[in-house]
């Protein structure tokens, strides 16, 4: 029998997650969509071929139902499915903060529900997604949630209690990689260069870092110190780093991050 997902909620994250599944495979046609605005719909369905539904009509025709709004639109939502919902489908929700507990509440008795934190780079096959069972979610589910982000790019299993941690390393993680970017390449203008020059030179070197990050096998202090010739010009970049406290400032954003993670789970979305 076919299997009909559906992403509800399909912005951002919900389209990047349906295109690179469309991308590795699935038949749009067993791809379902639901979008608060009609205009959001035709173009998803113009982009990818998949099908626009209402929300009820996901919850009464879909096997796996991929919840991608925004946290705190997430109680109106499953306010509106809860009713239509059976007990025998799979939830996996995409939202920072929220824990699977709070939609075992409000949906049916023994719901599986996988709670997934994903990131951006799903846009390139290169995302990064932790994925957490809860109470009722078996292997099976785990492994099809694994099949469903893995079309694009890593997947991980981690235990629920670390998802908040995870969401402020990778899924909040490229928007510090684009910040850092975007400052290197105003000092670049500072420099004197042309700001493209400045950034193709910056991103290029990104790219070099991240694949040396991924395939060398190498510690990331090793390639620091590979970087660092003695009274050379790194020294003299990382001494200013160290003094401007940006280490410490890292772990402090992170640690923000982390807790403003906890705080949408306790509903304080403000
Ligand atoms: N952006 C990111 O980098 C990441 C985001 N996330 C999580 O993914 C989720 C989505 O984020 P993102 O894609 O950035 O947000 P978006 O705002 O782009 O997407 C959410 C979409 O849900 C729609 N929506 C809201 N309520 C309903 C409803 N009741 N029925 C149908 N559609 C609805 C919104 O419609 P409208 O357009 O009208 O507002 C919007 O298009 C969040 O929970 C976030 O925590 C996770 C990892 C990374
Ligand atoms: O900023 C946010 O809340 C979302 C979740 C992780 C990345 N973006």
């Amino acid at each position: 029998m076919t299997q009909k997902v559906a992403v509800l909620g399909t912005g951002k994250i919900g389209e990047a997650l349906l295109s690179g599944m469309i991308r590795a495979g699935w038949n749009s046609a067993d791809l379902l969509v639901t979008t608060r605005r009609r205009e959001r719909a035709d173009e998803l369905h113009a982009r990818h071929g998949v099908t626009p539904v209402t929300n009820t009509e996901a919850a009464k025709t879909a096997d796996t139902l991929i919840l991608t709004v925004k946290p705190q639109d997430m109680g109106t939502l499953l306010d509106e499915l809860a009713p239509h919902l059976p007990a025998d489908r799979l939830v996996i929700s995409g939202a920072a903060g929220i824990p699977t507990a709070y939609f075992e509440e409000r949906l049916a008795a023994a719901t599986p529900v996988v709670r997934v934190m994903t990131n951006t780079p799903a846009l390139v096959d290169e995302a990064m997604s932790v994925i957490s069972a809860g109470t009722h979610a078996t292997a099976a589910h785990l492994a099809h949630a694994e099949e469903i982000f893995g079309a694009v790019g890593k997947t991980l299993r981690v235990p629920e209690s670390q998802q908040d941690a995870c969401t402020a390393l990778s899924g909040s993680g490229p928007a510090y990689f684009f910040y850092l970017v975007e400052a290197m390449t105003d000092a670049g203008i500072l420099l004197g260069l042309p700001r493209d020059k400045a950034h193709e030179l910056i991103v290029q070197s990104a790219i070099g870092a991240a694949t040396m990050l991924r395939d060398s096998g190498e510690h990331p202090v090793k390639l620091r110190e590979n970087v660092t010739s003695p009274a050379g010009t790194t020294i003299s970049a990382i001494r200013e780093l160290e003094s401007h406290g940006v280490r410490a400032a890292l772990i402090a954003a992170l640690e923000a991050a982390r807790d403003r993670s906890r705080e949408l789970a306790s509903g304080t979305t403000g």
